[in-house]
């Protein structure tokens, strides 16, 4: 931070009040000029400036109102001038600022704008188009969004700084883009003959960030930045999140930015392609130049979720839940804990273990250096959507906020590193046959790969490793997060979640096993129904490559597709009463009657989560494991649990739990 001046209060108390003209910077000495008083000690603390006078060793908090409210003749004339340049200065941001986040593209496409300005929605200012409903504290950005979507659901429109943005809800909708046959078949017969269906998918989550991909960024500009999304987008992360990761220096990876696959496929050669151009460009890691390459690479890497190996992971599962237990019952007697921070530090352990083959025994020795970054990573992320002109990498990377993501980078890539190396040293000897039934770690898979065929290199292994790392962990943590907040705020819910595992258990206490996991239905409707009301991943995004027919309008290629789970779970046609917990909207007869687009808290079509069966274990061991000894109880009223829209759907100040024994 920088200052020309600095006053202090003459209410200080102290005999002195103009003190010091220079820089501030943190914890430096800066010398006073022209006021004949002694030099001070200048700490920026963030918000706050405390001016240290020296000789009394006394400390003052002091804002800058005050400081200039307490000025002298010469100080009022020194606001006057610095209030002038910041107001020069702020406009000359605000024109650099759209013109380089402006997409001046469609300026061109008058006719394809049309097209677009045909779909509702809120109504554009020129330039800006509707930039300025997204200038709102970040809590507010999901109920901005359930706004839009009941006034102009299905489908709506907004524009950003140029870009187009269409919001499509309807299942039969999301089916055409992220469903495989039907899609095809909507892509209309005049992209058939043309033979030429371009979809690209950008994957919004944490990962585009990791890799530096641009059009993953682009992807998040266009989402996130008109707040759309997320993020996870990523941002759809996702923003955020997921996305493009190659996970080099960030900055030399441009040219792999685009997010390519196969352009010129052809729908006619053949339902695989066609699938895999429907479904995007990103591979499971998101910077797949070709939609085989991803294609090839998810069908090697699903056998590593072959339900006999699912099996093995439960004994993982069980040993780190039962830690997560213990953890939390040494807390009973206190007045609440935040969940969130305890069930991620447990998550993060099961996937290191279950995939990478390593323990980190994050739960014990405490809170991963790597958890806070991730979290941390998340906003920086976010915080760069939001922010136009760090959108150019050679002025984020020289501001303090670059600078920082390179610094979690760091963090993260040294963790998976550490990991790989351990996990390399345990994987060798290992077998892949699934019939000897040995513990095959993700890991072990992608070496196997990497050596057998020489189809991996070791950044494409790190790559997949930092893929699953945050996939794996953060996705779940919040998912039982979520269900541990409901079932805390609905105790009649908790109690027959206990019956059940009562009637599955009884008094014992051993682990549970596969078919003990098979039993619990009930509690695997109230896992889904917590994903419908809070779905871990809340959007993602597709983009078009050619004009499509949604609805009655036509959706000129180029525009994104923001899809947000967070929106469609909240149907009142298909869930009636949304916002209840209603873990019997997933009975078996009413989910029969359901369109399978509905609900999609793992996404739906060839590029689904291909973690979700390793999800739903987990979470269902990890919650009959605290269900059977504790007991929950939300301290926090729905309404007062503000919601961060982020690559991953979190509370914005936590979860507060009460924790009774059983
Ligand atoms: C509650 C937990 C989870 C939720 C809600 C979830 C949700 C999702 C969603 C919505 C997508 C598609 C995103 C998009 O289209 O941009 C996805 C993809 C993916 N997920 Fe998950 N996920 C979860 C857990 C996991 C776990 C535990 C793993 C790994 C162990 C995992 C690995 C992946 C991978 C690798 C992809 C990319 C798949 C591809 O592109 O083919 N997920 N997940």
């Amino acid at each position: 931070m920088c200052l020309l001046a600095v006053y202090v209060p003459q209410d200080s108390g102290e005999d002195f009040r103009l003190v010091g003209c220079g820089s501030v910077l943190s914890g430096k000495s800066v010398p006073s000029h022209g006021t004949g008083l002694q030099p001070l000690c200048f700490l920026d603390l963030r918000n706050r400036i405390h001016i240290l006078n020296r000789s009394v060793g006394k400390k003052y908090p002091v804002t800058l109102v005050q400081i200039f409210r307490h000025t002298s003749t010469e100080g009022r004339m020194l606001h006057y001038v610095l209030t002038a340049l910041g107001i020069i200065l702020f406009l000359v941001v605000a024109v650099f600022r759209a013109v380089f986040s402006y997409n001046w593209t469609w300026l061109c496409r008058r006719a394809d704008c049309k097209k677009i300005d045909k779909i509702p929605g809120p109504k554009p200012i020129p330039f800006f188009g509707n930039m300025f409903l997204f200038i709102l504290p970040e809590e507010e950005l999901s109920k901005l969004f359930l706004r839009l979507y009941k006034e102009y659901a299905p489908t709506f429109r907004l524009w950003v700084m140029g870009f187009p943005e269409v919001f499509i809800t309807d299942p039969e909708d999301v089916e055409s883009l992220a469903g495989q046959v039907t899609c095809k078949l909507r892509l209309s017969a005049g992209d058939l003959e043309q033979h030429q269906s371009h979809y690209k998918e950008f994957r919004l989550r944490f990962a585009s960030s990791l890799a530096g991909n641009r059009s993953a960024h682009q992807c998040w500009q266009v989402n996130l930045l008109k707040a759309a999304i997320l993020n996870p987008l990523q941002a759809v992360q996702s923003i955020g999140p997921v996305g493009e990761r190659s996970l080099g220096r960030p900055r030399g990876r441009w040219d792999k930015l685009k997010v390519g696959y196969n352009e010129n496929v052809r729908l006619l050669a053949g339902l695989q392609q066609a699938q895999a151009l429907m479904t995007g460009c990103n591979g499971l890691r998101g910077s797949y130049k070709e939609s085989n390459k991803w294609q090839g690479r998810r069908k090697f890497l699903t056998p590593a979720f072959h339900f006999k190996i699912l099996e093995e992971y439960l004994k993982v599962f069980n040993t780190n839940s039962q830690i997560l237990v213990e953890k939390l019952g040494a807390q009973v007697g206190e007045s609440f804990v935040d969940i969130t921070s305890y069930v991620s530090m447990c998550t993060l352990d099961l996937i290191c273990e279950t995939a990478m083959g390593v323990q980190i025994h994050s739960q014990t020795d405490g809170e991963a250096e790597y958890i806070k970054a991730v979290k941390r990573m998340a906003k920086v992320v976010v915080k760069r959507q939001f922010t136009p002109w760090l959108h150019k990498d050679c002025i984020y990377y020289s501001s303090p906020l670059g600078r920082e993501e390179l610094r979690l980078l760091q963090i993260l890539h040294g963790f998976s590193d550490q990991v790989m190396s351990r996990g390399a040293l345990c994987v060798s000897g290992y077998s892949f046959d699934l019939s000897k039934r040995r513990r095959l770690a993700f890991l072990d898979l992608l070496i196997e790969i990497s050596e057998q065929e020489g189809l991996l290199s070791g950044a494409d292994i790190r790559e997949e490793v930092d893929t699953f790392m945050f996939e794996g962990h953060d996705t779940t943590s919040m998912g039982i997060s979520w269900a541990m907040y409901l079932l805390g705020s609905h105790p009649e819910v908790q109690e027959k979640v206990v019956e059940e595992l009562k009637g599955i258990f009884g008094d014992s206490d051993r682990e549970a096993t596969y078919g003990d996991l098979q039993q619990m239905k009930y509690l695997e409707r109230v896992i889904k129904e917590a994903l419908r009301l809070f779905p871990s991943v809340p959007a993602f995004s597709r983009c078009l490559e050619v004009d499509v027919k949604i609805k009655n309008y036509t959706i000129p290629a180029g525009t994104q597709l923001p899809i947000l789970p967070f929106l469609m779970h909240r149907n009142p046609e298909v869930f009636p009463n949304p916002e209840d917990f209603n873990p019997d909207n997933f009975l078996p007869e009413r989910v029969q009657n359901r369109h399978p687009f509905a609900y999609i808290p793992f996404s739906a079509g060839p590029r689904n989560c291909i973690g979700q069966r390793f999800a739903m274990l987990e979470e269902k061991v990890v919650l009959s494991s605290v269900l059977r000894r504790l007991r929950l109880e939300s301290l926090d009223k729905r309404e007062e649990v503000p919601l961060l829209l982020e690559l991953i759907l979190r509370p914005q100040n936590g979860i507060r739990i009460k924790i009774s024994p059983r």
